[in-house]
């Protein structure tokens, strides 16, 4: 099926990202979220890295002016219905996914394909509340959006065939390369990435280093672009305890335990650069270690 138009819900940092790609391959969005400040905020982010992309000269301004004009921002989630594709990416809660695609269903065309970014939850446990297991799949972009070049595209047990095809061409068209994953708790990236971070909060909880000299130990001495204490403030801390949450339920293996640091962090609403405050501190002019 052709895919023209695309509801986009959650205007946080992925559904801003993605927001941003689909309106500059030239689809026709609609970003959707329970805040107007999202709102507003998902709209400023979105203009503010097109500018930075027509500073680097990647697109000229004309092409930034034509891909904001293609972006609608609404606070009625039933308004994205009669799109041909719907890409949740709302806050990693499976009550929250869940009651959005209740609420999308009576609203949608039956041809629309429905997607979920989780980054971790059961394709097919949320494929299976909704009228159309066979047209929803997992569609998970990486952070930032318009930088990463992955998506992994996640089918579900029932997932069609012509769904998965068309959602390949849709990666194709953004620029992007998909990666398949099957549906086991956090599919490939984040079963091997979200350990990784956990096990730098146990490095720091158990002392063996600082933040600083955990983070400059893994960048300097593994070449990772981000330490991991400062990608688990990129990330979002919420979104990794959650991610920790499901891949400790769902595999059922002690080695995905939370760090009990990483918990006191989320339980201050210390979630990282998006609250201010995190394994850094971001209020200043330059981000400080809180540990
Ligand atoms: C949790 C999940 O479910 C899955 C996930 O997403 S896990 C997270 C995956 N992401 C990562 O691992 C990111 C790791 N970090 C990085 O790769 C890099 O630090 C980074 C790309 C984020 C920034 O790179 P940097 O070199 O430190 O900064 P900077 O020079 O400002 O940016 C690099 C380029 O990206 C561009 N860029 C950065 N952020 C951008 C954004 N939000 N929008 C558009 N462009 C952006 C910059 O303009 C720059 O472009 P040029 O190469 O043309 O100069
Ligand atoms: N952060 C990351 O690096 C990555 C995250 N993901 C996944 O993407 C999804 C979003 O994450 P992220 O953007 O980081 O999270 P954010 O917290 O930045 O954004 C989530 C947004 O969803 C909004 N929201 C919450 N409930 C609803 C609802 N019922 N209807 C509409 N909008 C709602 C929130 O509004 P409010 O703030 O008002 O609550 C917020 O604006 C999650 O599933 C996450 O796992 C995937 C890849 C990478």
């Amino acid at each position: 099926m052709g895919i023209k138009t695309v509801g986009i819900v959650g205007a946080g940092q992925m559904g801003n990202g993605i927001a941003h790609v689909f309106s500059l391959a030239g689809y026709d969005v609609t970003l959707t979220d329970i805040s107007q400040d999202s709102l507003d905020r998902g709209l400023a982010t979105i203009r503010k890295n097109m500018d930075r992309q027509v500073t680097k000269e990647k697109i000229t301004a004309e092409t930034r002016d034509d891909a904001m004009s293609r972006i609608r921002t609404t606070l009625q989630v039933t308004d994205i219905g009669p799109s041909d594709l719907i890409v949740e990416a709302a806050t990693e809660r499976e009550t929250i996914k869940t009651a959005i695609f209740e609420d999308l269903q009576p609203h949608l065309k039956p041809e629309t394909i429905l997607t979920s970014n989780t980054s971790s939850i059961s394709i097919t446990r949320l494929a299976s509340r909704t009228d159309r297991p066979e047209r929803f799949m997992g569609l998970h972009f990486m952070n930032p959006v318009p930088v990463m070049k992955l998506v992994e595209l996640i089918r579900g047990i029932a997932t069609d065939e012509e769904t998965y095809q068309t959602m390949l061409q849709v990666v194709d068209s953004l620029g992007k390369t998909a990666a398949s994953a099957e549906d086991f708790p956090a599919f490939i990236v984040n079963r091997i990435l979200l350990p990784m971070i956990n096990e730098a909060v146990y490095t720091l909880y158990e002392g063996v280093g600082n933040v600083r000299s955990i983070d400059t130990a893994l960048k300097l001495g593994a070449a990772h672009p981000m330490g991991p204490l400062e990608l688990a403030d990129f990330i979002g801390l919420d979104t990794c305890l959650a991610i920790m949450n499901v891949l400790y339920d769902g595999l059922a293996d002690t080695k995905y335990r939370p760090c009990p640091l990483l918990t006191k962090y989320v339980e201050a609403g210390w979630l990282g650069r998006k609250s201010g405050r995190g394994f850094y501190d971001y209020r200043g002019e330059t981000p400080v270690p809180t540990r």
